[in-house]
């Protein structure tokens, strides 16, 4: 029997500074297991971010609990295995100042010690993922100079260079091109034949089509959790359902796209 990784039971929660006081989470209930490559999506303002911050730890849990690796989330202490690249990586402070290179090493940090030499091992660990990423003739570049997408590759670099068993993903492409989107999923494909666990938000349907191995739909309740083929499976009304506002299908091939 496949393990649990994550579990996510009756998770509500509530912005207390929204006036309206409405939730931006309602009554989900989640499994994702060992090496499964699960993408959320959903609208804008779904609950998407709010979600994967209460995974992580980022946002405090008002109603529920999180299990990781059968552990409430609050005990858990292991983040190592975690890797994180949030959707607010490219807008980094662009005055900071600091090479490519140090930006990936400042990931093993949390393991080593803040005043901690890097050793002969973690300088490998970086340049696998700068090789990964195609990022290694930008080692030596202050990352205020790097545009938007090179930038995001740098901060996926990050996320990698402990070697995480779960990687969690929001919205990691944006401000990528074509090129690099196609060998980012490639890199993700590699990371999931190595059993490391996926947690994708995006708004890229083709995606989900293409990579995922179980989708969960979001829009303030869980609208959908199950298996990619299940989600191909459902039409543009169950669709529409989720999202709010309808949906038609625009067919490129075999792909299928959403828009409104
Ligand atoms: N810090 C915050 N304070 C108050 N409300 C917030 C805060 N962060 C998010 N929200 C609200 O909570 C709701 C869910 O936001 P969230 O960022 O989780 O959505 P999302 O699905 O990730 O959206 P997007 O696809 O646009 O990134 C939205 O209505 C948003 O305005």
């Amino acid at each position: 029997m496949s393990e649990t990784i994550f579990e996510v039971r009756d998770l509500s929660y509530v912005y207390t500074d929204r006036p309206e006081k409405t939730p931006a989470l309602k009554d989900i209930n989640l499994k994702i297991n060992k090496g499964d490559f699960l993408a959320i999506v959903g609208p804008n303002g779904s609950g998407k971010t709010t979600l994967v911050k209460l995974i992580l730890g980022l946002l405090s849990i008002q109603t529920g609990e999180i299990l990781i690796n059968g552990k409430r989330s609050r005990k858990f202490n292991n983040w190592d295995e975690v890797g994180y690249v949030s959707q607010k990586s490219n807008s980094f402070q662009k005055g900071f100042p600091a090479t490519v290179s140090e930006v990936v090493l400042s990931g093993l940090t949390k393991k080593k010690g803040l005043f901690k030499s890097f050793n002969k091992q973690d300088l490998a660990a970086r340049d696998r993922v700068l090789e990964l990423l195609d990022i290694k003739d930008l080692a030596d570049k202050n990352i205020s100079a790097l545009s938007g997408g090179q930038t995001q590759r740098v901060f996926i670099a990050r996320a990698l260079v402990t070697k995480p068993s779960i990687l969690v993903l929001d919205e990691p492409t944006v401000g990528i091109d074509a090129r690099h989107v196609r060998e980012f999923y490639d890199v993700l494909s590699r990371l999931k034949n190595e059993e490391v666990t996926i947690l994708l938000v995006t708004h890229d349907i083709g995606v989900v089509v293409d990579k995922a191995d179980s989708v969960a739909c979001i829009n303030e309740h869980l609208h959908f959790h199950g298996s990619n083929h299940d989600f191909q499976q459902l039409d543009e009304a169950e669709i529409s359902k989720i999202y709010g506002f309808p949906i038609q299908f625009v067919s490129h091939d075999h792909d299928r796209e959403c828009c409104s």
